[in-house]
């Protein structure tokens, strides 16, 4: 196999570059790191994105690479929150976190690969989906946004572009970098998000709650799963808002009825009046070919099996101490031996 590029020379691009030796011990050119960078999946303003083979274990994981001096005390605040929620969330459609790293420049997330790349560009490519298609994506999305608004958790930010795919086309959902705690009796007041994709109460810079946002978002992601455009759109922010705030959106003459009726429950100018994800999950095209038996329903978290022995015990012949694995592991230290022992059962 090719050699892992030498430390410091591809993760460099400036970023880590000789200045992080603790991220540098984990990609080290002689092999005895744990990672091997491959390539560069995304740069964002002050994130690289870094597809990486984790040695240990021969898994690909996806490593962010945050430069945290960019960062001003608010955005870094920002970052932790979304560090605190990654951690948080256990859902077989939401990228997971496995590992995060800090050095006193950067922050290193290990997370989820999703190999297939967004949603988005899977559109652009192959055009609109066939209904029973969207379905399959649009059940993970609605048990996945149900879950975290459970947890108090809003995306505020969902669009085909953050909507991973993985091998199997399964749904995982990224960047929660907008993602918030809510307080059902505070309200949220930061405009996110993308305009196209944004609730009509946003750009009236009305006060939310949070889930209603993303029920909002949803309606929109439906609507470019079976159509392949978007529900509202405009040469300039102006005409969009006129058009979100009007609330009127065409409806190809392909689209059935079922489906109309889901995408008005969600694309209602009153967020009063919109439905929540718990009262959707009941929906006629929703579980269409899904009888009873198969209705969708909340995603029961299943407890993470955090002693597995077998894995346990492919830690220690790996050199680790039984006591170290197992506080690392029960601890959820997110280090490398819980990033090991997660990818262990990664397929
Ligand atoms: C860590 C995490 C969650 C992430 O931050 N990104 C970035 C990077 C590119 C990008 C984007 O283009 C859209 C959303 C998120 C992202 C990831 N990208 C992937 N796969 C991928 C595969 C081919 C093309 C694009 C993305 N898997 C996991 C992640």
């Amino acid at each position: 196999a090719k050699a892992a590029p030498a430390a410091g020379k591809d993760v460099g691009d400036g970023m880590t570059s000789g200045s992080d030796l603790k991220f540098q011990s984990y990609v080290n050119g002689n092999g005895n790191g744990v990672y091997k960078i491959v390539k560069t999946l995304g740069k964002g303003n002050f994130a690289k994105v870094k597809l990486a083979v984790h040695i240990p274990t021969g898994r690909e994981v996806a490593i962010k690479v945050i430069d945290k001096t960019q960062l001003n005390t608010s955005a870094r605040q920002k970052l932790y929150r979304e560090v605190r929620i990654m951690k948080l969330l256990n859902h077989p459609n939401i990228v997971r976190l496995f590992q995060v790293i800090e050095s006193e420049r950067s922050l290193y997330l290990v997370m989820e690969y999703a190999s297939r790349g967004e949603l988005f560009d899977h559109l652009v490519k192959h055009g609109r989906m066939r209904e029973r298609d969207a379905r399959v994506i649009f059940r993970q999305l609605v048990s996945a946004i149900q879950y975290c608004h459970s947890k108090f958790v809003v995306h505020r930010d969902l669009k085909a572009e953050n909507l991973l795919l993985d091998q199997h086309m399964n749904i995982k959902i990224a960047d929660f970098g907008f993602g918030n705690t809510f307080d059902p009796n505070a309200q949220l007041e930061t405009f996110c998000g993308s305009p196209p994709y944004a609730a009509p109460e946003l750009f009236m810079g009305r006060k939310y709650a949070g889930p209603e946002v993303d029920a909002w978002s949803l309606g929109v992601v439906l609507y470019t799963l079976v159509s392949g455009s978007l529900p509202f759109d405009g040469g300039t922010l102006k005409e969009l808002r006129e058009r979100v705030l009007r609330g009127k959106y065409r409806v190809p003459y392909y689209i059935s009825m079922d489906c109309e009726n889901l995408m008005r429950k969600f694309l209602v100018l009153n967020p009063a009046k919109r439905t929540t994800l718990n009262a959707v999950m009941g929906d006629k095209w929703i579980n269409l070919g899904h009888e009873e038996a198969d209705k969708l329903r909340v995603y029961r978290e299943k407890p993470m099996e955090l002693q597995d022995p077998a894995r346990v015990d492919l830690l220690v012949g790996m050199g680790h101490k039984r006591s170290d694995v197992e506080q690392s592991v029960r601890g959820q230290l997110f280090d490398d031996i819980y990033c090991t022992y997660m990818l262990l059962n990664v397929a």
